[in-house]
């Protein structure tokens, strides 16, 4: 049986205090009963106010990263607790946007990961290519390197979900074709089987240009558990609809 589906929006450095809470609102009013799961994850400062709606929902709550230490001397630095605090089930690590902009490597993403596990979060692990290592055929390779540097030991379904974002297709509108996906969803699992126990029932999110038009498509591929959406998740109606899609 494929493992249970999720659907996690990635807000980004988007909205503000009142946007935050109108869209959190939205969905929560709109989401279907029959809805996969979903989680939503604001800007840090926008945690708390989300939070606080989502209480009583079945949305869950998600921070777009931690730090790896628990408390200290980090300036503008949030730990995986402070999270847990907030109401956090997930963590997004590894993101392409901060594995380029903040020099995040392979052990810094493996660092946050432990600590997130260690406070209970379930890190989100963001893998995937440039468009330069697309072309020279390296995807497989790259995914490889990133998913057996980034990921820490005794990890299983509950603790761990990873996303495949290939860089080229976030927030181009492009979208690899359905065989390409199919491969690498494919080859992760391998890897995943290579390093946990329960590898078959990890889920492996696709995310880069997940529109609601896309969206079944997307579903259809054979280990696609499901979607780290971006622009599509600052719309309620959008984020809703690829939930629908997908379920
Ligand atoms: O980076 C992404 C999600 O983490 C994808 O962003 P877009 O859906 O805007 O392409």
């Amino acid at each position: 049986m494929a493992p249970r589906s999720l659907i996690v929006g990635n807000w980004k450095m988007n909205m503000n205090c009142l946007s935050s809470k109108t869209l959190a609102a939205d969905i929560i009013q709109n989401v279907s009963s029959k809805t996969i799961e979903l989680a939503i994850c604001p800007p840090f400062v926008y945690l708390l106010p989300v939070s606080l709606l989502l209480s009583s929902s079945k949305v869950l709550l998600g921070g777009q990263d931690c730090h790896n230490y628990k408390s200290g001397a980090h300036t503008g630095d949030i730990a995986p607790e402070m999270l847990v605090d907030l109401g956090c089930t997930y963590v997004i690590l590894g993101h392409s946007e901060r594995r380029i902009c903040h020099n995040e490597n392979n052990l810094v993403v493996r660092s946050k990961a432990k600590a997130a596990i260690e406070a209970g979060l379930i890190p989100i692990i963001c893998v995937g290519e440039t468009e330069n290592e697309r072309s020279a055929g390296k995807a497989l390779e790259v995914v490889d390197k990133q998913i057996r540097g980034s990921l820490p030991e005794r990890l299983n379904s509950n603790n761990l979900v990873v996303a495949y974002e290939p860089i080229w297709a976030i927030g181009t509108g492009r979208i690899p074709n359905i065989e390409y996906i199919s491969i690498v969803h494919s080859h992760i699992r391998n890897i995943l089987g290579d390093i946990c126990y329960d590898a078959v029932n990890i889920r492996v999110l696709y995310g880069g240009s997940v529109k609601p038009d896309n969206a079944k498509k997307l579903m259809s591929v054979i280990n696609v558990n499901g979607a780290l959406v971006g622009s599509s998740s600052l719309q309620a109606a959008d984020f809703l609809a690829i939930a629908e899609e997908m379920s």
